[in-house]
């Protein structure tokens, strides 16, 4: 079998100095995501899923633990090795875009490329196959300004995908859109993955965009609590989400 795109080992990461105030947010964590899979982080608030996320991206340390990324262990390596990772291995697509307003969508999409030092005669082929498959050739020119939500989450998507990272990390991604683009961009993702195996994983609080994933990791309390396979239709994967979350809301009033 080939090697996990990521392996999360016996994970920890407590909050705070010794004899401090300590938060233990993750609790012996440890899970596979396999290469091509498209894996959904589910949970109530404050269960640790921002914290798993930052850990994984390498935005935060672990306090305990491993998470190997592509066969490397990122819990061993220094903060500009850290650096250089992230932006050669990791693709990020957050609730907010984070386009930059003053940069046409192509400059946008080219950015990882070009603070990476790649040529421009590399750049361009690259920027606009990555368009092409996402459906945004005809506002290439266009600023962000000028466009609407669905298609700067398109772009985004566009801009974590060109350097043909290892791994997307999706923080609540159509959190900011409506119905519509949020069915549109999970439907993009699931192309991604499909067609690209691209692999994904997904923090979110919605239940319809979870039902798009294949895996659903639950977590509760800094643990895993749960994980589900969706086997069925995605209305069925949807039902078995919506009961998973309502555990969780019967075990709170019990509190
Ligand atoms: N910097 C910090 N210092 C201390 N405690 C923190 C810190 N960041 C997060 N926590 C605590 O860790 C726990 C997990 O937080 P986290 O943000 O990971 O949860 P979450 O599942 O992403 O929640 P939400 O769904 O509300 O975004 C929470 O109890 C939170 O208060």
């Amino acid at each position: 079998m080939s090697q996990p795109v990521l392996h999360v080992n016996h994970l920890n990461k407590v909050y705070g100095k010794k004899n401090e105030n300590q938060f233990h947010a993750l609790k012996d964590v440890s899970f596979d995501i396999e290469s091509g899979e498209f894996v959904g982080i589910m949970g109530p608030s404050g269960a640790g899923k921002t914290t798993l996320l930052n850990v994984i991206s390498t935005l935060d340390q672990s306090s305990s633990g491993t998470i190997e990324i592509a066969g490397t262990n990122i819990t061993a390596m220094k903060q500009n090795q850290l650096a250089d990772f992230r932006s050669e291995q990791l693709g990020f697509i957050f609730q907010d875009f984070n386009l930059l307003e003053n940069l046409t969508v192509y400059e946008n999409i080219a950015l990882p490329l070009s603070l990476k030092g790649v040529s421009t005669r590399h750049i361009k082929p690259s920027v606009m196959n990555v368009a092409q498959k996402l459906g945004i050739e005809k506002i290439i020119d266009k600023y962000p300004i000028t466009i609407s939500g669905g298609q700067k989450q398109r772009v985004a998507a566009a801009r974590a995908l060109v350097h043909e990272p290892a791994m997307i990390l999706a923080d609540e991604p159509t959190g900011a859109l409506d119905s519509k683009n949020a069915k549109s961009l999970m439907e993009t993702l699931v192309h991604l993955n499909e067609k690209l195996n691209t692999s994904i994983m997904l923090v979110t609080h919605d239940p319809l965009s979870a039902s798009y994933c294949q895996r659903i990791l639950f977590i509760q309390d800094g643990q895993l609590y749960k994980e589900i396979h969706r086997n069925t239709t995605r209305n069925s994967f949807h039902q078995e989400i919506l009961d998973v979350l309502a555990e969780f809301a019967t075990s709170n009033e019990l509190e």
